[in-house]
């Protein structure tokens, strides 16, 4: 499992490092390992020597890294420019760039856009003018330069310990910032780096270690990321013993006659997931276009006998279908089972669910969702609200409804009602797209009805994650919105990258079981 932390959380952990005198060699590591980072970088493209890298550097420590780290490439060669953001920066480190033989130039009101255009076009930009110790984002000059850049595309930019302008502990970000290719970060991840917006801005992350891990293990992370071993632990897999009712079985209501592809999709994915049975609910139209698709699945028209989960919502329209929802609703409440609540079921909700209800909003979702909740009073919760702190309102949704949520996006973010959250992003632009979220739904409720008992036992693969029982609902869903992601990511590979259906990504969910299986060494069932 990968673990990411707030800047305070980095910076305590410094702390007694620090106290202790090593703080230059903290920065050091941090600017070896940035330097390391630059030239793996540039030599992709091209010779080391005579490249060009411009460090824009701030008043604090970020700078310090970031004109140590030049300090570093102009002695392997390259032609080095600091641009100074701050009438005074990091005194020994910028001695070290001049000694080194860097050029400084001093970013200036109105000099801005003419540095912007100067450094554009070099190898490499290091964005070194704030790190963990911003308060907001940049600001005159400095913002002016950033702004001109970004649109300027510079070829290769790696931002120092994260991107400035970004907030390192909840990825709400002060434009402009300037997009990273690379963020190499220090110590431990930023969770800044792993929820948007700000992981939109970070390019790929590269932790460098300093030293300070140690004070970090006893730390409870911000955020947690579920890793392809993790989910090979984690993912239900029958043993020899298994029947289909001992497998997982999962009770759907999903889709009306104007929505039929909703249960299609849902009723499929959640077959192609592993569910031992899928018990259909819902009117006679959509209930044929569904065991056409799938006709292993059954059509309940009465009472839909065992179920161990169920998925409600997907495409559900008009009365009769959300009576079904409902009485679902009151039959999985009265009897502890678990319950995938999508879409149309999401305007149902109790007045205070379990963490064992996993609510699966988007952003739009989610916002008219906040405020329905008497709990939050007059505040008004809007689509852009939630994109712009979706760290915060996912928080906020799970310890006012009590249920674990699991927020839609580019990168997903499932928390607990006690605020453990895990975020995945395996998956890729394309995926936004039609039908998708009915996909995630089924295999998500697939993969609750098979993990249920694993869930419960103190024993079991989830308890080895080191969670409360209530916590351990949002791992599951991190697992689903993992396959989910993995099968979209591979199903556009497999067409060069090329565009999506839901369908596509549907296909894709047994092998990417099947191989996540595998990077556990779990014998094949
Ligand atoms: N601690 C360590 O040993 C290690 C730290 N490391 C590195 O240090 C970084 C943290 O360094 P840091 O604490 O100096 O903060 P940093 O973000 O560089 O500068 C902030 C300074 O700028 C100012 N300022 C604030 N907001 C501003 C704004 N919006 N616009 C303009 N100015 C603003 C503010 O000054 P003030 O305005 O309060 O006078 C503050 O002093 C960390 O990210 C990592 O890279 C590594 O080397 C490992 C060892
Ligand atoms: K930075």
């Amino acid at each position: 499992m990968i673990s990411a932390f707030t800047g305070q959380q980095i910076r305590d952990a410094e702390k007694p490092l620090l106290d202790s005198g090593e703080g230059a060699v903290l920065m050091q590591r941090a600017a070896y390992g940035l330097a390391q980072e630059v030239v793996r970088q540039v030599k992709r493209k091209r010779k080391l020597t005579g490249a060009s890298v411009t460090v824009l550097a701030g008043k604090g420590n970020n700078g310090g890294d970031g004109l140590f780290a030049a300090a570093f490439l102009a002695r392997r060669g390259m032609r080095t420019t600091a641009v100074l953001a701050a009438p005074e920066v990091h005194p020994e480190a910028l001695a070290a760039f001049t000694a080194a033989g860097g050029r400084t130039l001093r970013l200036e009101p109105g000099n801005a856009e003419e540095l912007a255009v100067m450094c554009a076009g070099d190898d490499a930009i290091i964005d070194a003018l704030l790190g963990t110790g911003a308060r907001g984002g940049l600001r005159g000059a400095a913002a002016e330069m950033i702004a001109s850049l970004q649109e300027l595309r510079p070829s290769l930019v790696v931002a120092c310990d994260l991107p400035s302008g970004l907030d390192a502990g909840t990825g709400e970000v002060h434009w402009p910032v300037l997009d990273a290719d690379v963020t190499v970060t220090f110590g431990g991840i930023k969770a800044g780096l792993m929820t948007d917006p700000g992981e939109g801005c970070a390019g790929r992350v590269e932790l460098v270690s300093i030293g300070i891990e140690p004070g970090l293990r006893s730390v409870s992370p911000e955020l947690r990321r579920l890793t392809a071993r993790d989910l090979g632990r984690l993912l239900p897999a029958p043993d020899r013993r298994a029947h289909k009712y001992s497998r997982g079985v999962l009770g759907v209501v999903a889709g009306s006659a104007r929505f039929a592809g909703a249960a299609v999709l849902s009723v499929h994915s959640a077959a192609l997931a592993g569910a031992g049975m899928v018990r259909y609910l819902g009117p006679e139209s959509a209930a044929r276009a569904v065991l056409s698709r799938t006709p292993e699945a059954l059509w309940e028209t009465g009472d839909p006998g065992r179920v161990q989960a169920w998925v409600l919502g997907p495409g559900v329209d008009g009365a009769e279908q959300l009576r079904r929802v409902g009485d679902a609703a009151k039959t999985a409440m009265d009897t502890g089972l678990p319950v995938v609540v999508d879409a149309g079921a999401l305007g149902a909700l109790p007045d205070r669910c379990p963490p064992h209800w996993i609510l699966t909003p988007h952003a739009g979702e989610l916002a008219t969702l906040l405020d329905s909740l008497p709990s939050l009073g007059e505040i008004a919760v809007t689509r852009d609200d939630v994109e712009a702190r979706p760290l915060h309102f996912v928080r906020l949704a799970a310890e006012l409804t009590g249920a674990t949520v699991l927020l839609k996006g580019a990168t997903t973010l499932v928390a607990s009602p006690s605020g453990v959250v895990f975020s995945q992003s395996e998956g890729i632009a394309w995926m936004a797209t039609a039908g998708s979220g009915d996909v995630l739904s089924g295999v998500l409720g697939a993969v609750v009805a098979q993990s249920a008992e694993e869930v419960r036992d103190d024993d079991g693969a989830y308890a080895a994650l080191g969670l409360e029982q209530a916590d351990r609902w949002a791992a599951v869903a991190a697992v689903a919105a993992s396959v989910h992601g993995r099968a979209g990511a591979e199903a556009s590979a497999n067409f060069e990258g090329g565009p999506l259906t839901a369908s596509a990504i549907m296909a894709g969910v047994p092998r990417v079981i099947g191989s996540l299986a595998a990077e556990y060494d779990r014998p094949r069932p």
